[in-house]
């Protein structure tokens, strides 16, 4: 078997990493992810770009084992991510969370806690006051009993942020966050993901903008049902790979 370099994808050295190798991805007619290998390394901020319908969401949820890969693996630290799933915060688009779910804020974040404490057991007060801490950070306390589906799209976000947060977990997966929702939050919220990687978590963040948000990540991921190009933001945002992904539909993007 005659084994190709950009077959291995490689971590850097003292940081881990999720290892995607010649994933497929197929919905009934559709080939929605091709052959697509890749790495993403803790301690970095990483973004999945690329035009409309190019399998973002896709690669998301297949890395997370939460729709079946015709195809290919996903490990992290050299084990099957689905097995490692404890590790792991997932925030889907806000369009598929249930809003009218009768949850306050501190109800949702709270659920954060659960794989922690386990089903029908009691919370401690050490998930209590990592709840209110991750609460404080996005800025909601003053919300706190507020049931979700009466907060603005914004606040949505930061909450089920702050879920993500009290989670603990290694791996950060977030879907379009900042679709739909002001700048103030959408800084509120880089900075928190700046954070997470500064304390070498996994970062990864579908995004659909190419304006002036994608200077905040350090590595991209750009795909159109194959992968185009992955590594640090500027080897990724060269004309090239930007014309093989969006064709002459890119106006403008700040590398
Ligand atoms: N449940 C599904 N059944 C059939 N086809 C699907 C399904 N979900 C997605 N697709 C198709 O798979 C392809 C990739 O979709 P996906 O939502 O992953 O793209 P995306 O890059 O996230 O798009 P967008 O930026 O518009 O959100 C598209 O052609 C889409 O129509």
């Amino acid at each position: 078997m005659v084994c190709h370099l950009r077959d291995v994808p490689v971590a850097a050295t003292g940081a881990t990493s999720i290892n995607v190798s010649h994933l497929g991805v197929q919905y009934r007619t559709v080939e929605a992810l091709r052959d697509v290998s890749f790495a993403v390394k803790s301690g970095r901020l990483t973004g999945i770009i690329g035009p409309n319908g190019a399998g973002k969401s896709t690669l998301m949820k297949a890395m997370l084992g939460l729709i079946p890969a015709a195809a290919g693996s996903v490990l992290y630290n050299e084990r099957p991510l689905m097995e490692q799933r404890e590790l792991v915060a997932y925030v889907p688009q806000r369009s598929q969370i249930d809003w009218t779910y009768p949850a306050t804020v501190w109800d949702a974040v709270m659920m954060g806690r659960v794989k922690k404490t386990g089903w029908f057991r009691r919370f401690s007060n050490v998930s209590r006051r990592v709840a209110a801490d991750a609460i404080e950070r996005v800025g909601m306390s003053a919300y706190r009993d507020r049931p979700i589906g009466q907060l603005s799209g914004g606040q949505q976000q930061r909450v089920f942020l702050a879920r993500a947060i009290a989670q603990q977990a290694e791996i950060f997966c977030f879907d379009e966050p900042f679709a739909g929702i002001d700048q103030k939050t959408q800084s509120i919220i880089f900075d928190i993901f700046h954070e997470l990687a500064d304390a070498n978590k996994t970062v990864l963040v579908v995004n659909h903008d190419l304006g002036e948000s994608i200077t905040h990540f350090d590595d991209l991921i750009l795909l159109n049902t194959d992968l185009i190009a992955s590594g640090s933001r500027q080897e990724v945002l060269s004309q090239e790979n930007l014309y093989r992904a969006y064709g002459g539909k890119v106006a403008f993007f700040a590398a």
